[in-house]
């Protein structure tokens, strides 16, 4: 049987859960890839460029555009975020599976360009422990907030377009069905033992 990486992408409202849930099937499936995006947002206390994001100015960002380096990019709560083409390709080619955890505009992008992608929705149990989280996040002042959870409700209305959606209520759940969607689609396409050995 061939075995062939596949991209997944997963999306969903800022604060749903999103990074914490691929961090968890990470640490479950090591040989999945993560893409490290661009982005024109100021970093966060804590966060390090190249590993968190490629923090760059639009003028640097609008340069990348116009070379044709992203594999997708959109303005997305007032920045713009793109996956560079670099990226995902660096991992597919040693033959990883690869996830791109990015927005609704984006992930339809990348299926236009990869038909084959699967595209997973993460959708809050409410509106409400949405709010919640970001708030308890902490990363947010009343402005951002304000505006994800007013980009949220139109999020929310594309996921009819995904693959498959995922409700985070409990995490560990969450995080199982999610693993399982990947392992999944992977049946027939999922890496090999050597190459997530030499991952
Ligand atoms: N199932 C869950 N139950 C309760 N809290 C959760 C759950 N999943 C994630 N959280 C918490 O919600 C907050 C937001 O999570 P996270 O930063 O992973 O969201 P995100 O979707 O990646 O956000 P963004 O798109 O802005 O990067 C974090 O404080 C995280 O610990
Ligand atoms: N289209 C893209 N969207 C992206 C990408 N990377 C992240 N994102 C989206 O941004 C929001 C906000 O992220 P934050 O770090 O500022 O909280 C996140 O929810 C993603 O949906 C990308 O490369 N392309």
């Amino acid at each position: 049987m061939t075995r062939e990486a596949r991209l997944f992408v997963v999306s969903g409202p800022s604060g749903v859960g999103k990074g914490t849930l691929v961090a968890r099937v990470r640490a479950r499936l090591s040989c999945l890839g993560l893409t490290v995006s661009a982005t024109t947002r100021p970093p966060r206390v804590g966060e390090i460029d190249g590993s968190s994001y490629y923090f760059m100015d639009d003028a640097a960002f609008e340069r990348r555009v116009q070379a044709g380096e992203f594999l997708e990019w959109a303005w997305v709560h007032g920045h713009r975020y793109g996956t560079l083409k670099r990226e995902a390709d660096r991992l597919i080619a040693q033959g990883r599976s690869v996830i791109l955890e990015i927005d609704v505009q984006g992930g339809l992008s990348v299926r236009r360009a990869h038909p084959d992608a699967v595209l997973v929705f993460i959708e809050p149990p409410s509106m409400a422990e949405l709010e919640r989280r970001l708030r308890g996040r902490g990363t947010e002042d009343e402005a951002s907030v304000s505006r994800r959870l007013a980009d949220a409700r139109k999020e929310m209305e594309l996921a009819r377009s995904y693959d498959v959606r995922i409700v985070n209520d409990d995490l560990e759940r969450a995080a199982t069905e999610l693993a399982h969607v990947i392992e999944t689609y992977e049946t027939n396409g999922g890496p090999s033992k050597d190459v997530c050995d030499q991952a």
